[in-house]
């Protein structure tokens, strides 16, 4: 079964876009979503989290999401720890999830495809763009988070120029009926063995 890579920087639109994968059929992974179930679900993942960011890394059992990102998005380093810590376990249970699985391919959808070399495992990969300020407001929008927080995760990914160079292709994201258009005509090239 084929794998497509579907990632851009914060606010692009994966999710929205992945979503419209998901209503043409294709099974979706979000790998944002499935890292912070493994990070309150998974022992080791957890015991490990735990012993790098104290006792507070997790609230009540669970996820203290707020704590670790206003550390690790200032602190390349200790962003470098965590993401060793949730990517191999994130990768496993892709395998997993994969296997069981049916259509002609899956989508795995993650914010730093590139940056962490997950793209190599995907047959194809897919970027989803906007303009910058269009990404800030739509999360500025959507979660309340400050302009200097976006920053920080920003200042973690790639630029888009550098990504846009990597993948099959590229969606600019603005008009979401364009949108659904760009998607169905890539879904077509991916059952067409592209
Ligand atoms: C720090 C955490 C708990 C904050 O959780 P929160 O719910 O606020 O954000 P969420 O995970 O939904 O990510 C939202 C966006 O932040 C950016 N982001 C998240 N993780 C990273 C990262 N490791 N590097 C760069 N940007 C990132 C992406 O644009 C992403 O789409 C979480 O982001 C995390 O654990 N990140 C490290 C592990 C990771 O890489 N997870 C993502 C995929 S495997
Ligand atoms: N074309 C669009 N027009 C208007 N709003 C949009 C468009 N695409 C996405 N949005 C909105 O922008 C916000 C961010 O979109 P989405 O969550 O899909 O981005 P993302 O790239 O997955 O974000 P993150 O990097 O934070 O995970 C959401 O509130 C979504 O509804």
């Amino acid at each position: 079964m084929k794998v497509l890579g579907l990632t851009g920087g914060i606010g692009s639109g994966k999710t929205t876009v992945a979503n419209m994968f998901r209503e043409l059929g294709v099974p979706v992974y979000i790998a944002d979503d499935e890292a912070k179930k493994l990070m309150n679900s998974d022992p080791e993942v957890r015991e490990q989290i735990t012993s790098l960011f104290g006792e507070a890394a997790y609230n009540n059992g669970m996820l203290n999401r707020k704590l670790l990102a206003s550390r690790v998005f200032s602190d390349k380093e200790l962003l470098e720890k965590l993401n060793a810590i949730v990517h191999p376990a994130v990768g496993k249970h892709f395998e997993e999830w994969k296997k069981i699985q049916t259509g002609v391919y899956v989508i795995y959808e993650a914010a730093i495809l590139f940056e962490k070399g997950g793209y190599r495992k995907c047959d194809k990969n897919l970027m989803i763009t906007a303009p910058l300020e269009v990404k800030i407001a739509r999360i500025m929008a959507r979660d309340g988070s400050t302009r200097k927080e976006i920053q920080a995760r920003m200042n973690n990914q790639w630029p888009d120029e550098k990504k846009a160079k990597m993948a099959d292709f590229i969606l600019s994201n603005i008009d979401l009926a364009e949108t659904r258009r760009e998607v169905r005509k890539i879904h077509q090239m991916m059952l067409n063995g592209a």
